[in-house]
């Protein structure tokens, strides 16, 4: 009985199974054709196996395989979104993003950055500022903030074993120990020793936050000679 069950799903019977296609590819005396795809891997019901045909698995005989995309490498379908990615390229720097100078004419700009030595990275010099032993205000000056001549500011050279001191917006600030960590070289930090930063500055970095870096350096505010001539100590504290 079973067998007979296997054969109306598989084999048209050549009998009572009116419901098949096959039949219309039957002869004039009712005898299947046997090239009928769905029958060619069953040829005759009664070689089967016995076991219920339910729990066969289904079989694709000699049924090709379904396409597979891209010559059948394992890979997904490219999907809409991929479409609207950016195509991967080398990740600049903000520096070699950024203009380097506002006089530079665009498509001229190149990084100026230099190679800093070891243990005087950004964090570095975050670890140095926080810590309260450092010093970074130098020898030069005395443990308060002081009122700075223009004269003793230009003495704050770098030169002849003084500290660099350099101005910016009216704070002065002692610079040496930042020069070995100054992304952009010694030389050019210390363009600004002894006189106003503020130009230069601006020009290169307008976005480097200044005093956030530099707040533990600072040695005191620029005044004109005038001021200095006024206090006779020269303390900002004797001001209040
Ligand atoms: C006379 C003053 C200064 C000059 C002329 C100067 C010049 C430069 C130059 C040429 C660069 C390289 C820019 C590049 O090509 O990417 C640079 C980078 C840099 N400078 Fe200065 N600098 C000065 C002062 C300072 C000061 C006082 C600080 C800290 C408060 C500072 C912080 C930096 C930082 C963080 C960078 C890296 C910027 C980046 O990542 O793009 N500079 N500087």
């Amino acid at each position: 009985m079973a067998q007979e069950e296997t054969g109306k799903h598989h084999v048209p019977s050549t009998t009572s199974d009116r419901r098949s296609p096959a039949k219309d590819t039957q002869t004039s005396v009712g005898i299947p054709i046997v090239n009928d795809q769905r029958t060619t891997d069953l040829p005759s019901t009664r070689k089967r196996p016995s076991s219920p045909p339910r729990l066969k698995p289904p079989t694709f005989g000699n049924m090709a395989a379904p396409p597979r995309p891209g010559n059948g490498a394992l890979r997904p379908p490219p999907s809409a979104a991929s479409s609207l990615r950016v195509p991967a390229t080398k990740v600049l720097s903000n520096a070699l993003m950024a203009p380097t100078s506002s006089i530079m004419p665009p498509g001229k700009q190149v990084s100026r950055k230099v190679i800093l030595e070891p243990g005087h990275s950004p964090l570095d010099w975050a670890a140095l500022t926080s810590n309260p032993n450092s010093q970074l205000r130098g020898k030069d000056a005395p443990d308060n903030l002081i009122r700075v001549a223009p004269a003793q500011l230009k003495e704050q050279n770098g030169r002849k074993g003084r500290d660099a001191w350099t101005v910016y917006q009216g704070k002065v600030y002692n610079i040496t120990p930042y020069v070995p960590f100054h992304p952009g070289g010694k030389g050019e930090i210390l363009r600004g020793a002894g006189k106003s930063s503020d130009k230069l500055f601006m020009e290169v970095h307008p976005w480097v936050n200044w005093d956030g870096m530099l707040s533990e350096c600072m040695v005191g505010i620029l005044v004109n000679d005038e001021e200095i001539a006024d206090t006779k100590s020269g303390g900002l504290d004797d001001m209040d």
